[in-house]
Formats: C-alpha cells, structure tokens, sequence
C-alpha cells in the first residue's frame, strides 16, 4: 500500500497532496502543471516535501516529523521518464541488466520473463539509436522492472510518441499492468490512458489532491469538471463479450440490464472488457426513439442532474450497478422536464465507445 500525506512549496506552487492506494496501477491525472511530476518526484525521493509522511508497504520512506527522508536508491523505486534514458554506449540487453548490477540486487525477476512480457526478444542486440519511441520505452520499462522495484513510477511514458507509437506500446502496458505483480504509479493527461489502465485514479489540481478513489468512480464525479478538464468527461463500464456478429462487424457485450453493440472491438466471446463512454456521446430521450441510425438505446434512471454555469449538464443515469454520464445543454433538461428518479431512454453513438478498452476490468 502506498500511503501520501505531504506538503511544501515547489517554486511557486504550494503542494498539499493526501492519498492512499492498494496496490494495482494508480494514476495520477491532472491538467499540465498541476504537479504531478513533482509529486511523483517527492515519492521517489527526488525532491523533499516540507511536511508530512510518505509509506510504501509499511516501509516509512519520509517522515518530515520523525526525520526520516530514505536516499532515492533505498526507496527501492523503478522509475520511467517521458524519454527513455538509455545508455547509448550499451545495448538493449547491457541497458537491460545494468539495473540490476547497478543496484547491487541479485535480483527474484527472471530475465527471460521481463523480455517475453515486453516483447523485446528481437531487441537484444541493437542499440538505442536504432530503436523507435515506442521500443526505447519498452527497454526503460523493462530496466526499471529488472532492478525489482516495489512500486514502478511511470511519468507520461507515452508523451513522446505519436498516436501510432502509442498504439504499439499500449497493449504492453495492459499485460504490465495486469502481470508485473507491483504497484504501478502511472502519470497521465490522458484520459484515455488512465481510463483504460487504471484501478485507481488520484486527481490533482494546482497541487492539491482533491480527490482520489476507484476509477469508474471518479469518473462520474461531476465536481471535478475544472480539475480533470470537462471536455473529456465520460463513465467506465464494464461487460462481457455474449456474441460477434462477423457479417456486421458488431460485437455484443452485456453491460448488466443492457447490450451493447460495439463496431471492431478486438475481443472474443466471454471476453471481460472495460470501456469508457464519453458523456458528450451520449443523448437522452424520455420516450423511445423510433427510426434513428443509433443502434444503442437502454432503458436507464436519472440518479444525479449537475448544473452548474454555462450551457450544459452533467446527468449521471444508473443501470444496474452501473453508472452513464451525459452531457447535454440546460435548455434540454428544462425542454424534456428531466428530474431525479426519471426514468430515460439512453442513446450512445456505437463508435463513441474507445474500441480499444478491452480485458482489463
Ligand atoms: N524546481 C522547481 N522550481 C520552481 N518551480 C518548479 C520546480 N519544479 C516544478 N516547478 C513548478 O511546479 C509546477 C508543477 O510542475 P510539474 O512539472 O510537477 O507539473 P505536471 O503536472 O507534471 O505538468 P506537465 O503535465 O506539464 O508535465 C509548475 O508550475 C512548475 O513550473
């Protein structure tokens, strides 16, 4: 477990960070310059806090009050930067072990399982000048795992990379994620990235934490529109995969009280898969639409209505166990008489749904 209580100033930035995580991957999302390198910089003992308590797993790294500031390498924390630091003299397989010589650690990580998980096999023998981003990434990852870390810090991994490199690497990640078997500090001003990688999410904002907890759950948190950035609004869900209608190109996954048809999700039927629905993709109807080309259209009750100034509201509606959020304009709410407790139709765009969000629930 991973325990943050901390506080100081960083240049002009006064810092008040307070979270908890139980492991599994947690991501650290805020809008750029909201600290979150920094804070990841005073976890890894790179910068001191002024105040405050830092624990990993009962180890106490930094105790302001006990006097207790562990030096970097006996914090035992992997860390990956945007770019990969490589040694350049070294190749993929030298960079790969110096880690773990470097440390001084024998190391319980097997070699060959960090390659296989990587898929760096092909790499061993080149240097990091005749790798791509998104390879160069992977040797950082696979270094900073090999020195046997007990939480790897991963700060923007990604940011480097255009979309198509980003792609590459991701499904990496999700196998990281799900079989490294430590806890993963991801940082991220990428929804997408946090929504589909995530179990828990820690949202910073001007380098105040003002809330953190499970990840479909913050997600529908309708107060965090300033700190998370409203335009990217949306609600995890989670389904199985019942059917693949290959002549349409449809996949069907039951959401719990609901089916939806999703065009090219890369999963097999009894595939569990995570997927997240943007609010600005979904409409509402207080009665059942007939004659639209929207193929996804359920039955949901109104638990939440959220205006605040401007246009638009945040309407959070429950199915079963689960939560949508939309976003449509104040004008419609007052026009369709929206209250609490109102039963709706739903209606999600079948291409609104990341197709990429799979196996990761
Ligand atoms: N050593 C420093 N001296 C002065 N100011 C600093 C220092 N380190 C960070 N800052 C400031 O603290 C704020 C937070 O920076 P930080 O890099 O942690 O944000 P971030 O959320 O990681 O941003 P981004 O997503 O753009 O990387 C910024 O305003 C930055 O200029």
């Amino acid at each position: 477990m991973l325990e943050v209580d901390i506080s100081g100033k960083v240049g002009a930035l006064e810092f008040q960070a307070q979270f908890e995580s139980e492991g599994g991957v947690t991501s650290l999302f805020g809008q750029s310059g909201a600290g979150k390198t920094t804070l990841t910089n005073m976890i890894a003992g790179l910068v001191k806090p002024d105040r405050g308590r830092i624990a990993l797993d009962g180890t106490v790294l930094f105790d302001a009050a006990k006097g207790i500031n562990l030096p970097v390498q006996r914090r035992c924390i992997g860390h990956v930067f945007q770019d990969a630091r490589l040694f350049p003299h070294l190749s993929v397989k030298s960079n790969l072990t110096y880690a773990r010589w470097a440390g001084g650690r024998s190391g319980s990580r097997d070699f060959n399982e960090v390659v296989e998980l990587l898929g760096l096999s092909t790499l061993l023998g080149r240097k990091p000048e005749t790798l791509s981003g998104g390879e160069k990434q992977r040797v950082a990852i696979g270094r900073a795992l090999l020195s046997d870390p007990h939480l790897l810090i991963m700060d923007e991994p990604l940011a480097s990379l255009d979309q198509a490199r980003r792609n590459d690497i991701l499904p990496y990640l999700d196998r990281l994620c799900v079989d490294a078997g430590i806890p993963i500090l991801y940082v991220s001003h990428s929804i997408e990235e946090v929504a589909r990688l995530s179990s828990t999410l820690v949202i910073l904002s001007e380098g105040r934490t003002p809330a953190y907890g499970p990840v479909a759950e913050m997600l529908t948190r309708t107060d965090l529109g300033r700190a998370t950035g409203r335009h990217e609004a949306g609600a995890l869900v989670h389904g199985n995969v019942t059917d693949i209608d290959a002549n349409w190109g449809l996949t069907f996954v039951d959401i719990g009280g609901a089916a939806l048809q999703i065009p090219d999700l890369p999963a097999e039927a009894g595939d569990t898969v995570r997927l997240r629905i943007r609010a600005r993709d979904v409409a509402l109807a207080v009665e059942p639409p007939k004659g639209l080309s929207i193929r996804n259209a359920f039955q949901a009750r109104i638990t939440s209505i959220s205006e605040e100034s401007g246009p638009y509201a945040e309407i959070l509606c429950a199915l079963e166990d689960q939560t949508i959020r939309a976003r449509i304009t104040r004008a419609s709410v007052a026009d369709l008489e929206l209250y609490t407790g109102k039963e709706v139709t739903v209606l999600v765009k079948s291409v609104a749904i990341d197709r990429r969000q799979r196996n990761l629930v």
